[in-house]
C-alpha cells in the first residue's frame, strides 16, 4: 500500500514526508487551495527528495494544456485530477502521467466501470470537499470501493488504520490533519500517519 502526503509546499515538508517513509509527495496547483505552491518550488522540493518518491500534481478543473506544462515544469512523476472531466481530457492526461482520477462517493460505481480496463489510471475516492478533513462513511462505500482504488478524506493518524481495516485501500492521502496550519507539516502528524498506515498494511488480510 503507498501513503501520499498532500498539500507539500517547501523543501522542509518535502523532507519530513520522505524522511516519514511517504511513498509520494502532493503539490497543489488548483488556484482555490490555501496549500497552492508554485510549479518551480514543487520542483525544488522534488528534487530534494530521492527519486523513488512520486511527485504527484493535483490540479481542478484547469486545461489541459495548463496541467501537461506545470507537470513538466515542476518535474512530476504522476498527476491527480479533481473535478468533473470528460473522458477524453483524462485520457490527454494518461498519455503523459499516470493519473489518479479523483471521485465523490456518488461517482464511483460509474467510475470503477469507466476505468476498470486503463492501467495508466488509478481512481482516488475523497470527499465531496478536496482539502476538507471530512472522512467518508467507509463502511457504506465497502460494496462499491474497487480493487486497486486509493482512499482520502479526512485521513489522519488517529483513524488512518481503521478506514484501511474497513476499505482495504491501495494507497491513502492526507493533508489537513497533518498540518500545523494549511501549507506548513506538522512534523509529527505526518511521522504518525505514515507509521499508523504501514503498521496497518503488515496486518489487513489482502
Ligand atoms: O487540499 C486542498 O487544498 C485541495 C484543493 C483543491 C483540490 C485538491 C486539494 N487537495 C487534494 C488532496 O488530494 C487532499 O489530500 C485530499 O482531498 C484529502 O484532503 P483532507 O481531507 O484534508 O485530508
Amino acid at each position: 500500500m503507498k501513503v501520499k502526503v498532500c498539500g507539500t509546499t517547501s523543501v522542509r515538508d518535502a523532507v519530513l514526508a520522505a524522511d516519514a517513509g511517504a511513498d509520494a509527495l502532493g503539490f497543489i496547483f488548483a488556484p482555490v487551495s490555501r496549500r497552492l505552491v508554485t510549479p518551480q518550488a514543487a520542483r525544488e522540493a522534488g528534487l530534494s527528495v530521492g527519486a523513488t518518491v512520486a511527485r504527484v500534481g493535483v490540479f481542478l478543473g484547469q486545461g489541459l494544456d495548463e496541467v501537461l506544462r506545470v507537470a513538466d515544469a515542476a518535474r512530476l512523476s504522476a498527476v491527480q485530477l479533481h473535478g468533473p472531466l470528460s473522458s477524453l481530457y483524462v485520457e490527454g492526461v494518461a498519455a503523459y502521467y499516470p493519473v489518479l482520477r479523483v471521485v465523490r462517493p456518488a461517482e464511483l460505481a460509474q467510475a470503477a466501470h469507466m476505468w476498470r480496463t486503463d492501467p495508466r489510471v488509478t481512481l482516488m475516492l475523497d470527499a465531496p470537499e478536496p482539502g476538507g478533513g471530512v472522512p467518508l462513511d467507509w463502511a457504506a462505500l465497502k460494496a462499491d470501493f474497487p480493487a486497486g482504488a486509493w482512499l482520502a478524506g479526512g485521513l489522519g493518524p488517529e483513524n488512518v488504520a481503521q478506514a484501511i481495516g474497513v476499505l482495504g485501500p491501495a494507497g491513502v492521502d492526507a493533508v489537513s490533519r497533518l498540518e500545523a496550519r494549511p501549507g506548513l507539516k506538522d512534523a509529527a502528524a505526518v511521522r504518525a500517519f505514515v507509521q499508523a498506515a504501514r503498521s496497518t498494511q503488515a496486518s489487513y488480510p489482502q
